[in-house]
């Protein structure tokens, strides 16, 4: 009999998953999943849990939360030689992941999703010791998903990104870097990088319209150095996915990148949650999961 373990993080976006619960596995065990499930109670939770049910020899793991809770789940897994196959259901405040993967937001549909027969495999982020599945990034504003509070989330949902991102601007600053990616270099004055796996993210569902979650390669974004003005209307083209074409924007794909700073304090933020300092390499890992995915998924390449 097939083995499934769901880690649900009970406090991610509005707190629907714990209401939930006895319908999500009771889908789960109908669809032939002995299955158990797994609170998460804290930071590192879900990624000890998510280890452990590998070790215990868990056909699948599914992730239950929002982007953290899946951050952690991935975390927990990708250095393992053998490695379950991955379900979701999007309960948090953003799921970027979940919907570049078109995975839906109502729990019902998610489980015909977890219940189904659709399988894809799935590049993931490697950098320096970490992993990530969805976007790593640097730079101006990219420390907003970590500096919205929880509670505050809960209440205004998405909105809240908004409200702390327009707070948060008059702390823009350029950095110097160096950055390797593909053989090939770029030096100077930066805003911000953003290196992506996914064309889905912080809700701008255009910021990286070609990427490809097969193709091993990342889209790699660097915004370099604006006055502010100009800045808020790369924001602004972002969020029409206008910005890519815009001088102060270097846009490319890439297996491979080095990034090497000046200012030492510039830190990593991966998939919205704190990722260390720089320097940093990032590897895409092709392939590397199999997920349960819909069957006529958007954004497929
Ligand atoms: N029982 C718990 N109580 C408080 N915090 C928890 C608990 N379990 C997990 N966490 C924390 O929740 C964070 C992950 O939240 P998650 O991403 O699932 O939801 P979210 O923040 O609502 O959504 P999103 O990331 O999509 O904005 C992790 O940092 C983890 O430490």
């Amino acid at each position: 009999m097939k083995r499934a373990r769901l880690i649900y993080n009970p406090t991610s976006g509005r707190e629907q998953i714990r209401k939930s619960l006895a319908y999500v596995l009771e889908r789960l065990e109908t669809a032939g999943y002995e299955t158990s499930a797994h609170a998460t109670t804290g930071e590192g939770c879900a990624k000890r849990a998510a280890e452990k049910a590998a070790k215990n020899g868990y056909d699948l793991v599914i992730a239950a939360g929002g982007d953290g809770t899946i951050f952690e789940v991935i975390n927990g897994l990708a250095h393992l030689k053998e490695r379950p196959m991955i379900g979701l259901i999007p309960a948090g405040t953003t799921n970027d992941f979940a919907r570049a993967l078109g995975i839906p937001k109502d729990i019902e549909k998610a489980c015909d999703v977890l219940c189904g027969d659709h399988i894809e495999p799935i590049d993931i982020g490697k950098v320096n010791d970490k992993y990530f599945i969805n976007i790593a990034a640097a730079g101006a504003l990219t420390e907003l998903t970590y500096e919205v509070p929880s509670k505050m989330k809960t209440m205004v949902g998405q909105l809240a990104y908004y409200i702390k991102g327009l707070e948060m601007l008059p702390q823009i600053k350029p950095t110097f870097v160096r950055i390797e990616y593909d053989g090939k270099l770029f030096e100077g004055d930066i805003m911000m990088f953003l290196v992506s796996n996914t064309n889905s993210v912080g809700g701008f569902e255009k910021l990286a319209p070609d990427a490809s979650l097969q193709d091993g390669m990342f889209d790699f974004i660097i915004v370099k150095k604006t006055s502010f003005p100009e800045f808020l209307t790369l924001a602004g083209l972002a969020l029409r996915g206008e910005h890519l074409n815009h001088s102060k924007v270097l846009y490319v794909q890439a297996n491979r990148i080095k990034v090497f700073v000046e200012d030492e304090d510039m830190k990593l933020n991966l998939d919205g949650e704190h990722g260390g300092k720089l320097p940093a390499e990032f590897v895409n890992l092709y392939q590397h999961f199999q997920m349960l995915t819909p069957k006529e998924r958007k954004n497929k390449h």
